[in-house]
């Protein structure tokens, strides 16, 4: 018996694929105008997160910078050598976590673009990826919120999957989770979770954000975690939904933060993935050569 258990623990060890249970932290900083505070207080709360047994953990969509097209340009950093950046190596580095750091506004190499970038950093501190976001946020509810991020930010062009020691992730920032072929996408791509830093607002937050996590989850069975900034309604500027959370493959919440500054920390194991897909088996009775085409 004792052998048996040996054994299958050397092959999750082992294993290619690099998957076993870890601990998600979705850290909801309150973001203000002052760049500096902002990354010396998501600092501090990496810290914290990291000394509670954190292994991997996330900042919000555009934690560095207030949400705005009035904003972007000012608080625009080239990525992935611009202070903000730096700052994040060396925290991960310092913490040995797996850093997802939120987003910030990049500006690129020649100066003439900006993206909604996101950089993921291994516990060495070296990059592991760069997602930029490819769906931007434009939509106008009469009376209740206009946006059109792509005033001032351009979109990125491809999708980001970051395979870790402990799950394959992929990525994506607020808007993108809208897109559900997005989503299944990278579960397609063997994805065990999906992160999405993100700021919905007032509006669309109440009605969406959790429904949208917990569809995502649910339709394609597999981890989904979202995190926002703080809700902050006395900022005066764009006002975030806050409500960090994330779901699992069956679809149930497992932890909220609620609107004000603070974190969560959830448990994942990916093969939770794996029991849910053998239950209610999605992936072999899907029809893709159905859906494709004409009618
Ligand atoms: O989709 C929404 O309602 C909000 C999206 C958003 O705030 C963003 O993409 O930054």
């Amino acid at each position: 018996h004792d052998t048996k258990k040996f054994l299958s623990s050397a092959f999750v060890m082992a294993s290619p694929s690099g998957r076993r249970a870890f601990k998600l932290a979705l850290l909801q900083l309150r973001v203000g105008a002052d760049k500096a505070d902002n990354v010396a207080r998501a600092l501090d709360m990496i810290r914290a997160a990291a000394s509670a047994g954190a292994d991997l953990i996330c900042l919000p969509e555009v934690f560095n910078s207030p949400y705005g097209n009035q904003h972007f340009p000012a608080y625009a950093e080239s990525v992935p050598d611009g202070p903000t950046c730096d700052s994040l190596a060396t925290v991960a580095k310092e913490t040995k976590v797996h850093l997802i750091g939120g987003s910030l506004p990049e500006r690129s190499a020649d100066g003439s673009r900006l993206y909604n970038t996101c950089v993921c950093y291994e516990p060495t501190g070296q990059v592991a990826c760069i997602y930029r976001k490819c769906h931007l946020f434009d939509i106008d509810v009469p009376g209740k919120i206009q946006f059109k991020e792509s005033d001032t930010i351009s979109a990125g062009d491809r999708l980001q999957v970051w395979q870790t020691p402990f799950a394959k992730i992929g990525l994506g920032i607020c808007y993108d989770i809208r897109f559900p072929r997005m989503a299944a996408r990278l579960a397609e791509l063997g994805c065990d979770l999906l992160v999405y830093p993100g700021a919905f607002n007032t509006t669309t937050g109440p009605a969406h954000w959790e429904l949208l996590v917990r569809a995502t989850a649910l339709q394609n069975q597999l981890f989904t975690a979202v995190c926002s900034p703080a809700s902050d309604p006395a900022s005066g500027g764009y006002v975030a939904h806050g409500h960090s959370m994330a779901a699992d493959p069956w679809g149930s919440v497992l932890a909220d933060c609620g609107p004000d500054e603070g974190r969560v920390i959830v448990d994942i194991d990916p093969a939770r993935c794996d029991s849910v897909r053998q239950q209610i088996p999605l992936l072999k009775q899907q029809r893709p050569g159905l859906y494709g085409g004409s009618v």
